[in-house]
């Protein structure tokens, strides 16, 4: 592997020694070592690993064995559960009810909480019926503790009548704190009894940012090797170029964007992604920018449907045969567009279609986050003022610039886990579990479209990562292919 490897945000200490991966199969030879009688010294020497890494491996004997039974590749180094999808949705509603209580100034204790996010994770459950999936949820102190961590949540306590004196009873955005000042003091003139717990949030709340960072200059010569690593990289997700194969299957991107002011940004996406190597690529366009797009280059498909009254029927003819969608470059800031832009977002979802919002998209989700929350087949690729406008938007706060890492971890938990990537010098992005910096080196001129670019090419990236599968993509293939 390359130079990748994992800081921990801000220090500056020596890179750790890397540690020894065992995949799948290599732990089952393990176990069975461990079965035929063999001590977890003897083991861990066998296998040039710690003996408590022995014991770990057999505590996690039997998810081992059971993935190896549900035919995980015998290559994967980690077992990947992914996570509940109605679980994302279920945290991101209760964290806004949260704040919506705390606007209202009713407070919430934490049995609550989990009473209503148990209910909304048994509505949703109930909702998909017999051949549901999902898990049961029973809202647990444990996942209480994990939420309020995820949604950087903190706690005021309420004395008096209504509650005793130790009672932790509400937990509220420390932002929320900020938006809506008055809320506290008002509740503790009329109530006289109410008193908040430091809202400074305690930096042991906050999960550790886990940083990796891959750079690669293209002013610099490199090594072979050093090439290799980036190559293997993208190698993992391109689909093999084959005779077998028919028109479309490596990808059909719809662009959605382009107005009278802005023709060249869908252009730039959607040329991208032809580029990139999708085989089609349409764009979804007011009448008067088609004749325009279509002038800038016969090779892609253009539908003037934007601002047609039957925009949906139009789209909805289209969408079954689209790998990707790409939201908003181009699009504008016009009520019927961004109504239509909604509505094509609406579709992708129920379809399942993985969606890149940009530029104007942003703008809307901007204004509706709850339109896109939780869809963790979506990727947000904000450039500066885009992400701030997200993260006020979302905790009523400005972007701590000393602190982006955080910043983007913590919108992209608060969108229910989504890939986020802030565009910049370096680019920033997270999953909500991870954040990953990119400081590959591109050109130093900042003209208009360097955005629609990328945001064509992830949109390739996104389905060839999802074709590629979670074991070429460690199991995270948006924001592997966002990287
Ligand atoms: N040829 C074209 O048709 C182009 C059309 N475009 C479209 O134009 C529309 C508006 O896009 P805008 O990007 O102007 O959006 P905004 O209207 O939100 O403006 C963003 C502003 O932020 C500023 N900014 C960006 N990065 C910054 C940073 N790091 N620090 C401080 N300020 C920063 C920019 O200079 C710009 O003034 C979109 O629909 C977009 O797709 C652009 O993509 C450019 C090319
Ligand atoms: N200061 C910078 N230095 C180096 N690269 C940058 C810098 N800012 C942005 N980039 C790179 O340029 C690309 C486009 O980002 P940019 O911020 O220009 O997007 P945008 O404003 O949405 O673009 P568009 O003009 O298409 O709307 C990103 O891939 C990002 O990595």
């Amino acid at each position: 592997m390359g130079p990748k490897r994992s800081v921990p945000s801000g220090s500056k200490s020596a890179p750790k020694k890397r540690r020894r991966v065992m995949n799948l199969k290599e732990k089952v030879e393990l176990l069975d070592m461990l079965r035929s009688g063999k001590t977890a010294a003897a083991v861990g020497r066998h296998y040039c690993i710690n003996e408590s890494t022995v014991r770990h491996i057999k505590k996690k004997e039997k998810e081992i064995r059971e993935a190896i039974a549900a035919a995980a590749p015998t290559t994967a180094k980690y077992l990947h559960k992914p996570r509940d999808p109605n679980l994302s949705r279920v945290e991101s509603a209760t964290f806004f009810w949260v704040l919506d209580c705390y606007k209202k100034g009713i407070p919430v204790d934490s049995g609550i909480i989990r009473e209503k996010a148990k209910s909304l994770y048994d509505f949703l459950k109930e909702n998909e019926g017999e051949g549901s999936t999902s898990a049961d949820f029973q809202a647990s102190k444990g996942w209480f503790e994990n939420f309020k961590k995820r949604f950087s949540l903190c706690s005021v306590k309420v004395m008096g009548e209504a509650a005793s004196a130790d009672q932790e009873t509400a937990s509220i955005g420390q932002e929320a704190a900020r938006e809506f000042p008055e809320t506290p003091k008002k509740l503790i003139e009329e109530k006289g009894s109410i008193q908040l717990l430091p809202f400074k949030l305690d930096c042991r709340d906050v999960p550790e940012v886990n940083v990796l960072e891959r750079s690669f200059s293209v002013h610099k010569a490199h090594s072979v090797k050093d090439m290799e690593n980036i190559f293997q990289l993208v190698r993992n997700v391109i689909p093999p170029l084959t005779t077998k194969k028919h028109k479309g299957q490596d990808g059909r991107i719809g662009i959605v964007g382009g107005c009278q002011e802005y023709t060249g940004a869908p252009y730039f996406a959607a040329i991208s992604a032809l580029k990139l190597g999708a085989d089609l690529s349409h764009v979804f366009c007011t009448k008067d920018a088609a004749p325009v797009i279509k002038s800038y280059s016969p090779e892609l498909i253009v539908h003037p449907v934007l601002d047609s009254p039957h925009t949906d029927e139009e789209v909805a003819k289209w969408l079954p045969r689209l790998h990707t969608i790409v939201i908003g470059p181009g699009l504008g800031r016009n009520d019927t567009l961004l109504e239509n832009a909604k509505g094509i977002i609406e579709k992708s979802k129920v379809r399942g279609i993985p969606v890149v919002i940009d530029a104007d998209g942003l703008w809307l989700i901007a204004q509706q986050p709850s339109l896109i929350q939780g869809y963790q087949r979506a990727i947000l690729t904000p450039n500066y003022m885009e992400f701030s406008r997200l993260y006020e938007t979302m905790f009523r706060t400005s972007v701590d610039s000393n602190d982006n890492h955080r910043c983007v971890l913590r919108l992209s938990q608060a969108l229910g886990n989504l890939t986020v990537v802030q565009k910049g010098e370096k680019d920033i992005i997270s999953d909500g579990e991870k954040v990953l910096v990119c400081s590959h080196e591109g050109s130093s001129r900042r003209c208009g479209g360097q955005g629609d670019l990328l945001s064509g090419s992830l949109g390739v990236l996104a389905h060839w990562a999802f074709l590629a599968g979670p074991e070429k993509t460690n199991g995270f293939p948006y924001v592997k292919t966002s990287y």
